[in-house]
């Protein structure tokens, strides 16, 4: 689904992605670790077109996003990204912000976007905001929206990008509680950037760490909590376990 290879990213001349060399298969969940500034931002939001890469490949459902010819719309079609402001429209219902991509992209039948729109809020736990402004929702009700509005796209991809760190910590558990969901229900590949460690082990097939705009562990989520082969990994871990 996703296959980085010997890929470099540059912010001026500021190396933000240093030879990143990665694969992750359809269907894997995926948590992404490391210290602040380590570029996990960054890594995700070169899948679906966020930031460009200068160097190497990125393939994203067999499309090459470095190459200038390929059509981000597709790729956005079919991997979506939960970030960690929700960015919703304050303008429109609840339900209208879920309905508005499906129809304009995807041109999905009125009755049948509602309908979908309608189950999907039901499924985080959120029917009853329907007719709401976000606005008017806590913080934690208003990403489990940002979720569902993803997910009416039916990507076959869904990034997360820190969704849990604008929350009141009483907010985090219900919306970890539904992205655990989605992985077990759902073939969708998914890749998350968190900081919430009970959530990666929980949920994650292979954990990678970053530091300094490297990958420096690829592993099992059993391996990396059991005995991360790397230094700095075994560190951040037993800072994290600290807290
Ligand atoms: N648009 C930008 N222009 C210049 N530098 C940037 C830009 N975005 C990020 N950076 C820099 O790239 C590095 C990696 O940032 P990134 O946000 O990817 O890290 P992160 O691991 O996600 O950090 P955090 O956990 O704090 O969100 C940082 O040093 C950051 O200052």
């Amino acid at each position: 689904m996703i296959e980085f290879k010997d890929v470099e990213k540059y912010y001026g001349d500021f190396h933000a992605l240093k030879d990143i060399n990665l694969t992750i298969d359809a269907g894997e969940t995926v948590v992404l670790i490391g210290p602040s500034g380590s570029g996990k931002s960054t890594l995700i939001r070169t899948v679906n077109g966020l930031e460009e890469i200068q160097e190497g490949q990125l393939l994203v459902d067999g499309f090459d996003l470095h190459d200038p010819k390929t059509d981000m719309n597709k790729i956005r079609k079919n991997v979506g990204m939960v970030f960690q402001h929700f960015n919703l429209y304050n303008n429109k219902t609840v339900l209208e912000n879920i309905m508005l991509a499906p129809r304009l992209v995807l041109k999905r039948d009125e009755e049948e976007n509602k309908q979908l729109a309608m189950a999907l809020l039901e499924r985080v736990g959120l029917a009853d905001k329907a007719n709401n402004r976000p606005s008017a929702l806590s913080g934690g009700q208003k990403q489990r929206v940002a979720i569902a509005r993803s997910l009416a796209m039916k990507p076959k991809c869904l990034l997360f990008d820190e969704p849990t760190s604008a929350l009141d910590p009483e907010m985090i558990g219900d919306v970890l509680r539904v992205m655990k969901e989605i992985a077990e229900d759902s073939d969708m590949t998914m890749l998350v950037v968190t900081h919430e460690m009970g959530f990666a082990k929980a949920v994650a097939d292979r954990v990678i760490f970053m530091a300094d705009g490297q990958i420096l562990e690829d592993s099992s989520t059993e391996q990396f909590f059991q005995e991360p082969s790397n230094e700095r990994a075994k560190k951040f871990l037993s800072q994290v376990a600290n807290h």
